[in-house]
């Protein structure tokens, strides 16, 4: 690939045991293992890949999920270009968690601006049918916390993983695009303002 590759920082946050490093390992590895030991503080993977035409290297941030690390994982936050808030559809805990994720992570990253950061919302392990969160509750929290998408994944059965981490690139993509649109229009506007002021004096 070629060295006009984008560099972006993708960080996976979520209780201990939702699916984080499974997913990481199903994506760059194409394995998963069902004995996973939990993770202690932060690993990292890159994968290369193409989206609408753009090259990016995609360095996926693993977290410890479980409360004794987080003074582990914190540091890490800073610089990630996306979060994804991960949780496991068999565990409504893990769901009703996502909310201080979001917390921890803005917090801890130093966010400047909660609402047009880009998080992506993955509900993992649908192969599993006993399942303690739907679908239709799930996308509910998505609209409210911030329209942010939603992907249901699997990990063990490779089930939109690809697609969930070329969702956390296009929604990126999607930030950065609008910030260059809004900083057009602040030229445009000061342009025009400059033009009106000279025709009053
Ligand atoms: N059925 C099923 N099991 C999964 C899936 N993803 C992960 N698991 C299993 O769930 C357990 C926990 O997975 P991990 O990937 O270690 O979870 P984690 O979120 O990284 O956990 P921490 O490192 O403690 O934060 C392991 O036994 C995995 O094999 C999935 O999509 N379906
Ligand atoms: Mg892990």
């Amino acid at each position: 690939m070629s060295g006009k590759s984008l560099l972006l920082k993708v960080i996976l946050l979520g209780d201990g045991g939702v699916g984080k490093s499974s997913l990481m390992n199903r994506y760059v590895t194409n394995k998963f293992d069902s004995q996973a030991f939990h993770t202690i503080g932060v690993e990292f993977l890159n994968r290369d890949l193409e989206v609408d035409g753009r090259f990016v290297t995609l360095q996926i941030w693993d977290t410890a999920g479980q409360e004794r690390f987080k003074s582990l994982r914190t540091p890490f936050y800073r610089g990630a270009d996306c979060c994804l808030l991960t949780f496991s559809v068999d565990d409504r805990q893990s769901f009703e968690n996502l909310g201080n994720w979001q917390k921890e992570f803005i917090y801890y990253a130093d966010v400047k601006d909660p609402h047009s950061f880009p998080f992506v919302v993955l509900g993992n392990k649908v192969d599993i049918s006993e399942r303690q969160v739907t679908t239709e509750e799930a996308e509910t929290w998505c609209v409210e916390n911030g329209n942010y998408p939603y992907l249901e994944t699997s990990a063990k059965d490779d089930t939109n993983v690809d697609v969930a981490f070329e969702q956390a690139v296009r929604q990126v993509l999607a930030v950065e695009e609008q910030l260059e649109h809004s900083m057009l229009g602040h030229t445009i506007d000061l342009h025009s303002s400059h033009k009106s002021g000279s025709s009053c004096c």
